[in-house]
Parts: C-alpha cells; structure tokens; sequence
C-alpha cells in the first residue's frame, strides 16, 4: 500500500502526520510506526501523529500520538501545535480549534504562523532537593543546573529515566540554565524516542511552571530557549496549582511524502 504522508516540524520536535480520518492506519501498528518514524529506513521523525474523527461533537478533531519507538504515548506539546497547523492545511479548522488528546480536550488558535496550545491544568508539582518532578500532559523531571551546552545530554537523561525512581514508564528530563529573570533555556531527553530532542513542548511547559514554583522567575510568561527555536508559555498561579496553560510557537509543515507500506 502507498501512504500519503506530511511532515511538519515544531522548533525542531518533528512529526509524521497521516489524515487518519479514514481509519487506514491500525493504532496497534507498533513496528509500522517504527519504521516511519526511523531517519534511516523510513520518513525519520521524533513521533507519528495520526489525525482521526473525534467521537465528541464539540470536537474538530482526535490527536492520537506515538514516540518514535512506535508506541502510542502521553501528551506531546508540540505535536499537538504541528497538529492544529495540519488540521488548517486540510480546511478542518481556519485560526481556532479544539481537539481531544490522550489527556482531555484542548483548544488552540493560529495566528500570524503562531500556534498557541492550551495545556491541562496542573496541581501538583513535588519539589526535591535537586529537581521538580510534574505532569504536563506527559512526566517530566526538571533540573535546574549550569552550562547545559556542554552536558552530555543523552548519557545523563537516560541515567535519570532508567532510574529506580522512574521503573519501567520512564520520565522525560529536561536540563535547565537560566538566561533572565524570566526567559530559561532547556535541553531536553526525551522517553521514547531515548534521545535528546530539539524541543519538547510538555517539557518547556513543565520547565516555566518548575521555574515559578521554585521561586526563579516571578513572572506569569516566560521565554523557554530550546534547541530548535523559542516557545512561551503563559500561566495563572491559582490556590492549587496552575491553570489557563497556553504554549505557544511556531509549527510548520515541512514536506509531503509517499511511502510504501
Ligand atoms: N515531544 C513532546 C513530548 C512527547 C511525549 C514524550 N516523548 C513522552 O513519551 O512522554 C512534546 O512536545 O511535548
């Protein structure tokens, strides 16, 4: 079978994106996604996101997101972004929309090539000597530290995602140096794709929210410099965590492929 195939790229985190509407690609298709995802014997890419029909009316449509190792996993920030991008290249939505993820609805609006995402709220956020550990969406481990540019980034990230602490789902980790009172830049390792990524959306998120509880940055936006290019995420401090979550970039459709399968 030939796979009609777009390629979309959000500060360098980069997706293969299939129209699923149609229910061609079977989501338990491990080692299909597998190799789309491989940069060396199929498309290469950090994720696949399948764009399907949402069973809720007030939806525009479903996300439904896999890792480059070919499983379905938690909530890619963003994926999610490259997706709203996607669904207005298809005439699905014009600049809003609202789709359901593995973690719950989210909205979303597009202008001028910005894609700003609303993210879930979140309450807890477990603060550690050396890190902060939360859940924005997907599990991330932060790390606040000095001269991110020369860490080995995927020796030290797998050292803390194959940890006793993290067992067999694994975390994300995201290394962290501060620039200004409320701009940080990051580097992230990211599960499932065991590597360091050029940006990860529910990580920066995970980051700025990190940054505020522990007292760096006052500021309810903030500047998160990643490999790949800048997002800002915006945030109310609320009695019980955060809410009104919105990451914001740009995502871009890189190319259209054919592939057989
Ligand atoms: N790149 C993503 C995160 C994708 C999920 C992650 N790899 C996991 O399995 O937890 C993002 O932009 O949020």
């Amino acid at each position: 079978m030939k796979l009609t195939f777009y390629k979309y790229q959000g500060t360098g985190n980069d997706f293969v994106m299939i129209d699923n509407r149609d229910l061609k690609i079977s989501k338990n298709d491990t080692k299909l996604v597998r190799r789309l995802c491989n940069r060396k014997f199929g498309i290469g890419a950090d994720g696949l996101i399948l764009l399907e029909n949402s069973e809720d009316p007030q939806d525009d449509f479903k996300m439904v997101y896999f890792n480059a190792d070919g499983n379905e996993s938690s909530m890619c920030g963003n994926g999610g972004r490259c997706l709203v991008a996607f669904a207005r290249f298809l005439g699905i939505v014009e600049n809003k929309a609202r789709f359901t993820a593995i973690d719950g609805p989210h909205d979303a609006t597009v202008k001028d090539g910005i894609v700003s995402l609303k993210m879930q709220d979140v309450k807890d956020v477990s603060q550690n000597k050396d890190f902060l550990f939360l859940d924005t969406g997907s599990p991330h481990h932060v790390i606040f530290t000095e001269n991110i540019a020369t860490k080995d980034i995927k020796r030290e990230g797998a050292d803390i995602r194959y940890s006793d602490r993290y067992k067999d789902e694994g975390t994300n980790v995201n290394f962290v140096e501060g620039i200004s009172e409320d701009s940080f830049s990051v580097r992230t390792y990211e599960r499932g794709v065991e590597d360091e990524t050029l940006s990860c959306g529910t990580g920066v998120t995970a980051v700025a929210l990190a940054a505020y509880s522990s007292g760096k940055t006052n500021s309810e936006r903030v500047k998160l410099v990643t490999q790949g290019g800048e997002l800002f995420v915006d945030f109310k401090k609320t009695e019980d965590g955060f809410s009104d979550i919105w990451l914001s970039g740009p995502a871009e459709q890189v190319f259209k492929g054919e592939i057989i399968c």
